[in-house]
């Protein structure tokens, strides 16, 4: 009993949250899976339900194993319910590596936190692999969900966008939002796009990045529904530069955009040459575009990127309030409009 009303409190839950970070080290551990380990700590906090007793003693007995090896501590007395419980954890664990214990550190938090994940809701037709798409409440929500690589848009994920704004420009959904998972909206290309030469060599590779960049932004350009970007974290590069293809740009006030094409030697895409100078006027335009000037949440809506900046400790509830408001509006009635606004407006919506 005393061990169940001590770990099943929030406060102990808590309590071991910053037991797990303190006694963290770092110096013994080596291997692929470190960052993974490192980012699914700190995504603890962001488990809503108690887990229950068993599973925050396998989290605890893990976490050792992964930092300090096996069990080298002398048993907890009888009396010491708790030490003893945490102990017998860790013990139990026996000679298990520290980088298989990382693994399943990590495989455990995912698990208990997909189990927290809304269902995808029956008739959504495809799955995604890099993607979470649900749709609720008239809305349907494209999250990136590769958080370990801080959204970085990879080949398949470029194709999963294309499929998944096609599909929810067809649903039933009034508008359609675009958000990422984890602390980044999106790191932009993922930059391994590049290294993986196909058997045509350079030139192939750059004609086949090139077609399939074209088919991404036109499905942005030709999207039906009201296109609405929920900006949780920083911006990089490809995704800083669509954002002109949105109708709405909510940002959290930590959320920064930054598009460094010059330091890679690329050139701006997305239509970004056309709408940011209107957007913004040539100036800061080429700041941006030319001179990878990184602009925080308020200078970007200062600068007409961004619609509307919000505190991060109320972000995701009041763009929720705003969103489900917006998607009580009648289904066709904002695609009219668009068909009765000048061209010269609409460009480059409606233009390839
Ligand atoms: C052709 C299409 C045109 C498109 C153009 C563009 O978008 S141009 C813009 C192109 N984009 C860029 O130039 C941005 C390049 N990235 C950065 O500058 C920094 O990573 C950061 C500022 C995004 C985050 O810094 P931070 O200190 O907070 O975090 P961290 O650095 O520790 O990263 C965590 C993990 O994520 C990984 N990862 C992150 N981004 C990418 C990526 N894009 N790619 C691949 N991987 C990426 C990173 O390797 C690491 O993986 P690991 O080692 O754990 O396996």
């Amino acid at each position: 009993w005393f061990i169940s009303a001590r770990l099943t409190s929030k406060w102990c839950l808590s309590c071991l949250e910053r037991c797990l970070l303190n006694l963290h080290t770092t110096g013994s551990m080596m291997g692929a899976t470190v960052e993974q380990f490192n980012y699914a700590k700190s995504q603890m906090g962001m488990l809503k339900k108690d887990p229950g007793n068993e599973a925050k003693l396998k989290i605890y007995a893990l976490f050792k194993q992964a930092t300090q090896g096996p069990c080298n501590t002398p048993k907890p007395g009888m009396l010491d319910f708790v030490g003893k419980a945490k102990w017998d954890a860790w013990k139990s664990l026996g000679s298990v590596s520290q980088e298989d214990a990382r693994q399943q550190y990590v495989d455990l938090i995912d698990s208990l936190l997909a189990a927290e994940r809304p269902a995808q809701p029956t008739g959504s037709a495809a799955t995604f692999d890099t993607l979470l798409v649900s749709t609720e409440d008239n809305i349907t929500t494209i999250r990136f969900n590769r958080p370990h690589k801080k959204n970085a848009i990879t080949v398949e994920m470029y194709n999963e966008i294309i499929k998944a704004l096609e599909e929810s420009g067809k649903d039933d959904s009034v508008i359609t939002v675009i958000t990422g998972s984890g602390d980044f909206y999106c790191s932009g290309n993922d930059l391994t796009n590049f290294t993986k030469i196909p058997e045509g060599g350079m030139q192939q590779m750059a004609k086949d990045a090139g077609e399939l960049l074209r088919e991404f932004v036109k499905a942005f350009i030709d999207f039906p529904k009201p296109l609405i970007a929920v900006i949780n974290g920083p911006a990089v590069g490809v995704s800083v530069t669509l954002l002109g293809l949105f109708e709405v740009v909510y940002a959290t006030e930590s959320a920064t955009f930054h598009t460094p094409f010059s330091q890679l030697g690329q050139s701006p895409e997305g239509c970004s040459s056309y709408t940011f100078p209107k957007m913004m006027g040539n100036a800061k335009a080429s700041e941006m575009l030319l001179f990878n000037k990184k602009l925080t949440a308020t200078q970007a809506c200062a600068q007409g990127l961004v619609t509307e900046v919000f505190p991060d400790s109320s972000f995701q509830t009041e763009v929720a309030t705003r969103l489900k408001a917006y998607a009580k509006l009648p289904r066709n009635v904002s695609q009219r409009i668009w068909d009765q606004i000048p061209t010269y407006l609409w460009f480059p919506k409606k233009v390839d």
